[in-house]
């Protein structure tokens, strides 16, 4: 058993030192909970008696998705298998990413369905009100409920080694951590990443800014939030909320939305109508220049005070988000020390076996990684992918990945490979593309939730899809259908020849294999 001392709930210095040391407050029931799970206090684990010559067959750095499902995977399938995490381990998903932003945006939509219910038939008499601290204490509650999946008692009791400290590479097979030299057969790095500041914004640097490690904490609904990038984190947030009640504007360097990654233009027009319909206002073509910091406000429920220039407008706000996108954890990690090669900011460089290019008993996985999808179930793939590779001597491809990816903004924005003509038109890729409007789709009609639309592309003149673009309520569930039929080369015929069960909003997939089939079909004349 491990030692450690518990997270109490309203213990001052303990909530000092969640607060500055992991970016956690308040230190309620719920967080206490959280992080007896993902940092327990003073944790020292029973493997920190190993000594001398033991030496782990994978050692990973890092303990978000890519280092939990590297480790423990390695240690269920019988290999001498250690974690090192320094804060929390869940790492953002868990804790400042996908988890509590999901649980706001379930929240905002509470809003628009009450207030839609008159469409329905449901009268709600009243005025509606957000009662936001009940929202965030909803949003602890069952990111606590969740944690135990990442929590170090599981990790450990899958076999895992779990080292509460900082790890550093020391040599090509040694890792330093809590200054105590660990020797690896094999490292996986999965530091992830933090969200990266610009620095052309004058003032930016010392003005009381919002990312998303600090924004799940708040405890009073901001009257006018600003946020800086129009990328899934701003989307998914400003519409959450726009919702919940603040007056959001974004700051989008861009003509369009997704314009930067060749994202569908349809698919772009159709979120920012959806996002402005909820209040969301769009400065497009725009960049922030200065911000000047009017009040610090106490971290607490005092909100600071900013004024934010932008062309020739100024604006003030109480929260300004910075979601400029992601750089890559590669500093002081001893990279240099183990021969291996990394980019700033884009991160660690691998090969199509996700293998260092430099030094071939390290991998490397997820966000630290450079030139791949910043998302949790890419690091669990990479994880996967690394274990195999580097236990099994196998010889799986990143190449070979089919991932998906979701804004899960109302209607939500789902994308598969090549999900744009403009997007096949870079890549020199000839392409058909078959299209299907929810207008017609009958389940869309009756759940009041018929805009949006299926594209899905294939290489031109034949049905091997290249990619897909779903705009719907739940284009997340439905991309998966596209998604399993890339990985196994099922064409576009196979789709239209899948009964979907009638009425679902999935039959709007069918309904471009049925398009393709129609096309090709022999005429009877
Ligand atoms: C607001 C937001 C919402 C998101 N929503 C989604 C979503 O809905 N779906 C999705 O798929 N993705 C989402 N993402 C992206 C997702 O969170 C990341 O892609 C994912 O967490 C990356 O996992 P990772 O393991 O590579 O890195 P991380 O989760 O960043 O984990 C790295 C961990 O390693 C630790 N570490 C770093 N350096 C060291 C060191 N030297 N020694 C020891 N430990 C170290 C860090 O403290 C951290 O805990 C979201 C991101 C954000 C910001
Ligand atoms: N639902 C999900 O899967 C989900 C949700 C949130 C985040 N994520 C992942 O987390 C990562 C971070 O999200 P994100 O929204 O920060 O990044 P992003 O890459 O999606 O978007 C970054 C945005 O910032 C803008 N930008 C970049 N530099 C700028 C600058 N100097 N000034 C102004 N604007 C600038 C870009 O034009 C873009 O609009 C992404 O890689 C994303 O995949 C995933």
């Amino acid at each position: 058993m491990a030692s450690t001392s518990e997270w109490t709930p309203g213990d001052v210095e303990q909530a000092k030192e969640a607060r500055e040391k992991l970016d956690i407050w308040p230190l309620d029931e719920y967080n206490c909970k959280l992080l007896n799970e993902v940092h327990p206090r003073n944790y020292v684990s029973n493997a920190n008696k190993k000594e001398g010559s033991f030496v782990y067959d994978l050692i990973a750095i890092g303990s978000g998705a890519g280092g939990l499902v590297s480790s423990k995977q390695s240690a269920r399938r019988g290999a001498k298998s250690a974690m090192i995490t320094e804060r929390l381990a869940g790492g953002d998903c868990l804790n400042v990413g996908c988890v509590p932003s999901k649980a706001l945006i379930r929240s905002a939509r509470a809003v628009a369905q009450v207030r839609r219910a008159a469409e329905f038939g449901v009268i709600v008499s009243g005025e509606v009100t957000v009662d936001f601290e009940a929202v965030m204490a909803r949003l602890r509650r069952l990111r606590a409920t969740i944690a135990p999946a990442d929590g170090h008692p599981g990790t450990e009791q899958a076999g895992t080694h779990v080292y509460q400290g900082r790890g550093r590479l020391t040599g090509p097979n040694t890792v330093e951590v809590n200054g105590k030299t660990l020797k690896f057969e094999k490292c996986v790095l999965a530091m992830g990443g933090r969200p990266s500041i610009p620095s052309s914004i004058d003032g930016l640097q010392d003005a009381p800014f919002t990312t998303n490690e600090n924004l799940f904490n708040l405890q009073v609904l901001p009257p006018r939030m600003i946020i800086l990038g129009s990328g899934v984190v701003a989307l998914e947030m400003a519409q959450s909320f726009a919702l919940l009640g603040s007056k959001v504007t974004i700051v989008n360097r861009s003509s369009r939305l997704f314009e930067s990654k060749l994202g569908d233009d349809e698919a772009a027009n159709l979120i920012q109508n959806q996002l402005e319909k909820d209040g969301v206002t769009f400065l497009s073509s725009s960049t922030a220049q200065k911000v000047e910091t009017i009040n610090p406000g106490d971290g607490n429920k005092k909100l600071p005070l900013m004024k934010v220039t932008v062309g020739d407008k100024v604006l003030e706000c109480e929260c300004l988000l910075v979601a400029a996108g992601r750089a890559a954890n590669v500093e002081n990690c001893g990279l240099e020390e183990a021969n291996v090669d990394y980019e700033l900011g884009k991160g660690v460089k691998v090969n199509d076996y996700a293998q260092s290019v430099s030094n071939p008993s390290v991998y490397a996985v997820g966000d630290c990684c450079a030139g791949v999808p910043r998302l949790t179930h890419m690091s669990g793939e990479m994880a996967k992918l690394v274990v195999q590779n580097s236990l099994a001597n196998d010889e799986w491809k990143l190449s070979s990945l089919v991932v998906p990816a979701v804004a899960y903004t109302e209607p939500e924005y789902a994308t598969v490979g090549i999900a744009s003509e403009e997007q096949a038109k870079k890549q020199g890729v000839a392409c058909d593309v078959y299209k299907t409007s929810l207008e017609h789709n009958d389940r869309a009609i009756l759940e009041s939730s018929n805009i949006g639309f299926v594209k899905i592309l294939v290489k031109k003149d034949t049905d091997d899809i290249l990619g897909a673009t779903i705009v719907a309520e739940r284009a997340g569930e439905m991309i998966n259908e596209v998604s399993l039929a890339m990985k196994n080369n099922l064409g576009l015929y196979a789709i239209g020849r899948n009964i979907h069960p009638y009425p679902t909003t999935g039959e709007a997939v069918m309904g471009c294999g049925v398009q393709y089939i129609n096309k090709h079909l022999p005429r009877l004349d």
